[in-house]
């Protein structure tokens, strides 16, 4: 090869693999990765600036020509059988910005490849006679070949979903055993399970870390093809059959536009792997062309829940791919036994019913789920269209709702009802005011619609936090819970806007429950004494409450918590139409919740003796009860000598007895006083929607 004297690249590693090419005995897949690898470098170089645009161009050129030799072969030993996906990456990539190169592989004729329609055909077939496509989803999450066994082509993996030329994009590597089963997530298990990445990295010359590393690197930041004929469907072929697949795999190729200006090509030349992607440096060639099959693979997970191959992802990402799932509309309700469960299923088992106008933030395209760096939403270069953001999220701060979807949108385990002891009225009142119109918004319109705003008032510990949680765990409702006074106080001179990101976020996230402890810091009346930004960040959830009332639309409920209803103005008042009393617990309150508890330790309390509890703690709220069945617990371990705690075992720590909790009684106390309670008594009276 001649070397560009104006070049700064070392070529003496070139000339060294050029003659170790040309002698013969090089293996024409060996040849391509030697290729594929120098196109790389060179397009390294010119990242760094290293070499002339012209140059770049003239290596390119050079090169690419060489390599279709070889993937364009109709031979399925050195052909596309193993190469595929790199056919796919030099038919749309390898363009710099004289474009007077152009493969002679396109997106329309590389699917008219004989040995392409063979393989994708072999798949089919493969696929139809030994596997449920679910299972083939599966195994497909977990980044293996659907064949399990070499020789028999993954490409087949999703042909019933339409997606097969997607894998026939990526029908390489094409022998991982169970290892890659058993490990879907391990770096490890990649290296050691797929045979030709050994081999491509063996086979590399001169293979130093670096260029691996390059070249690594190059392929998770190559696109692959320019997103316009990704979502056109220029080629009639691609959109009549890969669909969700096609989209999905296409998306991650279109990552990075080619070659765009010049002071932009470094940031678009690694923009992938700054933006969190998965890279791992040690990994040949091959290996990242695993990491991109992974993502092609990863958009099954829209149809199957969860990732095994985790993947950084920031929390706006996230929302996009929550509501990818959310816009898959399936018939299926999720079921609402768990908090979690619902959380994990969020709208994915839900139908949108006569709420179905929901417009998912991202397109179908950018369906990557596994944190795959080529899909990224905003890893795309400027001269890409920008995704489809949703409308809603557009002028909010990528940081605010990084921090809802993490601090404030709640991941707790599920609540129940009956994990809610007492209050037996404003249970059954949520119930019919709230959970069932979310559930069915169909039945519940016009003046049976749900209300936007419920308050829920009454002394600490009563359990208003865990109504709130119920109610959005058995409506199925994303829950976000913030307390007021993070608002006014952490994000100082921002809660504002973190009000407006909230609401934004829940609208996308819909239906949804926001769960504002202590309202009453911030809905609190006007005074002379307020501050500033405190009656903006008032203005501001009035204003939000407003909207999500008045847009018939939004499935957002409101729950404000306090222990002061008396300090909250009577514009919020008014705003919050269903204020619900929480009280204390009442006797049989206090002995579920005695009994719930116990029920989970080694315990010798009859029934006589839990009726005794019972009637001592008269006064003492949900939270009191809790502290009292914990310090009665360490009763047990009390009574035992402080050496035997290192090696007593857990069975013959003795059960907790009535005595532990006579002694608990002498610490635990309740928090509420009885001036308070009259507090709460009277304005339910006056404000309150009990009977
Ligand atoms: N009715 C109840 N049934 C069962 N457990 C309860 C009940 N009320 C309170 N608890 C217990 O007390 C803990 C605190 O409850 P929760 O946070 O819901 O009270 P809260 O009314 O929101 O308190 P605060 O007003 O201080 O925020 C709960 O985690 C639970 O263990």
């Amino acid at each position: 090869m001649e070397a560009p004297s104006h070049s700064t690249v070392h070529l003496s590693d070139w000339q060294k693999s050029y003659f170790a090419i040309t002698s013969g005995t090089c293996a024409p897949g060996q040849k391509a990765d030697e290729y594929r690898a120098k196109i790389l470098r060179i397009q390294y170089a010119w990242a760094n600036s290293e070499i002339s645009q012209v140059c770049a161009a003239n290596l390119f050129k050079k090169y690419a020509e060489k390599y279709s030799a070889i993937i364009d072969s109709d031979n399925i030993e050195t052909g596309l059988n193993n190469y595929a996906e790199n056919i796919l990456t030099l038919a749309k990539c390898q363009q710099n910005d004289s474009d007077k190169w152009q493969s002679a592989l396109t997106t329309d004729n590389v699917f008219e490849l004989k040995c392409v329609q063979e393989r994708m055909q072999a798949g089919k077939n493969f696929q139809s006679s030994q596997m449920a496509p679910t299972d083939a989803c599966v195994l497909a999450d977990k980044g293996v070949s659907a064949s399990g066994a070499p020789g028999l082509p993954k490409l087949g993996i999703f042909s019933s979903a339409g997606e097969t030329e997607l894998c026939a994009g990526s029908a390489k590597c094409t022998s991982q055993g169970p290892d890659l089963l058993e490990h879907p997530s391990s770096s490890k298990s990649l290296q050691s399970s797929v045979p030709p990445v050994t081999k491509t990295s063996e086979t590399l010359p001169a293979s130093s870390a670096s260029l691996n590393e390059q070249v690594h690197i190059g392929f998770q930041a190559t696109p692959l093809f320019g997103s316009k004929e990704a979502t056109s469907g220029s080629s009639p072929r691609m959109s009549n059959n890969c669909r969700d697949g096609h989209h999905l795999s296409l998306s991650n190729q279109s990552a990075i536009p080619a070659w765009s200006a010049s002071s932009g090509k470094r940031k678009a030349f690694y923009g992938l792997a700054d933006e969190g992607s998965t890279v791992i440096p040690s990994l040949a060639p091959c290996q990242a062309s695993i990491s991109t099959e992974t993502g092609s693979f990863s958009g099954n997970r829209n149809r199957n829940e969860e990732s095994s191959v985790p993947g950084f992802r920031t929390a706006k990402e996230q929302l996009w791919v929550d509501q990818q799932k959310k816009s898959q509309n399936l018939p299926q309700r999720a079921p609402v036994s768990s908090y979690g469960g619902v959380k994990k299923s969020l709208g994915a088992g839900r139908s949108r019913g006569p709420f179905g106008k929901f417009v998912p933030p991202v397109p179908k395209q950018d369906g990557n789920e596994n944190g795959g760096a080529q899909c990224k939403p905003h890893a795309r270069g400027p001269t890409d269209p920008s995704p489809p953001v949703d409308e809603r999220l557009k002028n909010i701060e990528p940081k605010m709702v990084e921090l809802i979807m993490h601090e404030i949108m709640d991941h707790g385990p599920p609540v129940g009802w009956d994990d809610i002891a007492g209050v037996e009225f404003a249970k059954a009142t949520i119930k019919e005011i709230v959970v069932w119109p979310m559930l069915r918004p169909d039945i519940f319109t016009g003046l049976r619609g749900p209300p936007k705003g419920i308050l829920l008032f009454g002394p600490p510990g009563t359990g208003k936090t865990l109504i709130g949680k119920c109610i959005a765990c058995q409506s199925g409702a994303t829950f976000f819970s913030i307390s007021a006074s993070s608002l006014t106080s952490k994000w100082v001179g921002e809660g504002e806007k973190m009000v407006r990101a909230l609401f934004a976020v829940a609208r996308c996230q819909q239906p949804a429950v926001i769960f504002i402890d202590e309202i009453d810091s911030l809905l609190s009346q006007r005074g002379d004494g307020e501050h500033e930004s405190s009656r903006r960040i008032k203005t501001e959830f009035l204003v939000q409450l407003d909207g999500a009332t008045t847009s018939s639309e939004d499935r957002i409920l409101v729950v404000g918590a306090t222990n002061r209803p008396q300090e909250i103005d009577e514009a919020a008042r008014r705003r919050l139409v269903k204020r619900l009393y929480i009280p204390l617990p009442e006797a049989s309150a206090r002995k579920q919740i005695v009994t719930r508890l116990m029920s989970k330790e080694h315990c010798s309390l009859n029934e006589e003796e839990i009726e005794l509890i019972v009637k001592k703690s008269s006064g003492f709220s949900g939270a009191d009860m809790t502290q009292l069945c914990r310090e009665a617990s360490l009763g047990p371990i009390r009574s035992l000598q402080s050496m035997d705690i290192a090696t007593i075992m857990p069975d013959q720590v003795r059960p907790i007895a009535f005595l532990d909790f006579e002694s608990a009684f002498r610490t635990v106390r309740p928090s509420v006083s009885s001036k308070d309670l009259e507090l709460y008594e009277t304005w339910n009276q006056t404000f309150g929607c009990g009977r």
